[in-house]
């Protein structure tokens, strides 16, 4: 049976049987990227385990440095660019170079390789005697950003999704569950065990769109955990996927010693993926976006300008101010939300993201999403997520992405 119905008509006469079927497979595709065998001591040449929760860049695993692993197919890596609003990646063949680097590593591009931008669709088939046709979906769930190892996510029935279970953010969404930021996150189910892997079950944000317009914010004023920045230190763990990563976007990062080792330390990468996004400048950035007429762009890489988002916005919202008026709105009640959390207070928020979503009938909200790296303090200790980060303090600067976002937002109407 389907789970997402074909908008009701009436039918004359007698209605054949029908038998619904649904291929629930994610629009994503699949690393096959070969791995280089020649390991050095400490250069690790591929990402963590496809864990989503991965941690430090050491792994949290004890399989740490030998162990065969997949090449990390996190985020925006070689993805579909070619839109209006193509970033400055484009002065620079980045995203054809990233997309040699690993082919299929496309997020939201149906990736036929021939740069089309439609969307990717699930196919909802019914079959009655004697023809058969193919009814359009209202909407096709979309990886925009993050982890794309093979079952990082799966769709699943009644407009849910399944996570690759990951037990930070299973404790972050069940408290959750029971704090004031409940109607700004995903609705959650529990753990699903399908296949030997579990998952975490929770809603589809896209399920009551028909045709969604869909923008990956990711918040903060970094990205990396200050529990990750302390593994590093300790195991200094050389990261050629990322050393791959960065000479992609910009040859000339590394310096001579990363380049002379192939590899980067994994906090070395995020700060630099930070400080050439508006992530260090603004508190935020862009992921990806998508848009209801199929068109995708993940190269966001360079979006650092102010000028840049509010290019990238605009394009995001064709100009609609009704649904700009919405996402602001909905933006400031959340964070007079956050301001009020029990939740928020008590823990330290980075790589979360900031999922919008409208569609064509004016429609528009805002959740967040990703909770991987959402730790909890120590007793006692509590952030305002404004104050800038110190080692030490926790401070992730989540709240000053939130207030640069709404102004952001509140500048772009008309006055
Ligand atoms: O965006 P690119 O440049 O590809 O870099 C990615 C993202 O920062 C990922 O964060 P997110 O999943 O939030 O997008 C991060 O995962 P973590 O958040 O687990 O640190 C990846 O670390 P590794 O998973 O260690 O590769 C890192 O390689
Ligand atoms: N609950 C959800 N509903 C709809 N789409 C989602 C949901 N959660 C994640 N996504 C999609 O998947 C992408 C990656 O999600 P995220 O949780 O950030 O993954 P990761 O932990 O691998 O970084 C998002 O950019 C979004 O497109």
């Amino acid at each position: 049976q389907t789970s997402q119905s074909p908008p009701r008509q009436s039918f004359p006469g007698t209605i054949p049987k029908l038998i619904i079927t649904r291929d629930t497979s994610p629009i994503r595709c699949q690393s096959t990227t070969a791995l280089p065998t020649d390991q050095t001591s400490c250069l690790d040449l591929q990402a963590e385990d496809e864990s989503p929760c991965s941690d430090s860049g050491c792994g949290g695993s004890p399989a740490l440095i030998r162990t065969p692993r997949k090449l990390s197919t996190s985020s925006s890596i070689g993805l579909s660019s070619a839109s209006s609003f193509e970033e400055s990646e484009d002065d620079f063949t980045g995203s054809d170079i990233e997309s040699s680097l690993s082919p299929t590593r496309s997020l939201c591009s149906a990736g036929d390789g021939s740069g089309s931008k439609s969307w990717s669709k699930l196919k909802s088939m019914v079959h009655f005697s004697p023809l058969a046709f193919t009814l359009k979906p209202r909407h096709s769930w979309v990886q925009l950003a993050g982890h794309t190892a093979e079952g990082s996510f799966t769709a699943g029935d009644g407009g849910r999704l399944l996570k690759r279970y990951c037990e930070c953010e299973q404790q972050c969404l069940e408290q959750l569950m029971k704090d004031v930021l409940r109607p700004y996150v995903p609705g959650y189910y529990g753990v699903l065990q399908k296949d030997e892997q579990d998952f975490n079950i929770m809603d589809d944000l896209l399920t009551d769109f028909d045709m969604p317009s869909i923008m990956d914010c990711k918040m903060g004023s970094r990205t990396c955990l200050e529990e990750e920045l302390i593994k590093a230190k300790e195991c200094q763990r050389l990261r050629r996927d990322m050393y791959e990563k960065m000479i992609s976007v910009d040859p000339a990062a590394p310096t001579e010693e990363e380049r002379a080792q192939q590899g980067v330390l994994k906090p070395r990468y995020m700060r630099w993926r930070e400080t050439l996004s508006s992530t260090a400048t603004l508190g935020f950035r862009i992921e990806g976006i998508k848009k209801g007429d199929g068109s995708c762009n993940t190269s966001f890489k360079k979006t650092k300008q102010r000028e840049q988002v509010v290019k990238a916005f605009e394009d995001f919202v064709d100009g609609n101010v009704q649904i700009l008026k919405s996402y602001l709105k909905r933006l400031e009640e959340l964070r007079s939300v956050l301001e009020k959390s029990d939740f928020f207070r008590t823990h330290e928020v980075v790589g979360s993201s900031l999922l919008f979503v409208h569609d064509a009938s004016g429609k528009a909200s805002v959740w967040m999403i990703d909770f991987g790296k959402t730790v909890p303090l120590p007793p006692s200790m509590t952030l305002d997520h404004r104050t800038p980060w110190v080692e030490g303090n926790r401070e992730d600067g989540y709240l000053w992405g939130m207030d640069n976002l709404i102004d952001i937002f509140g500048s772009m109407l008309p006055r």
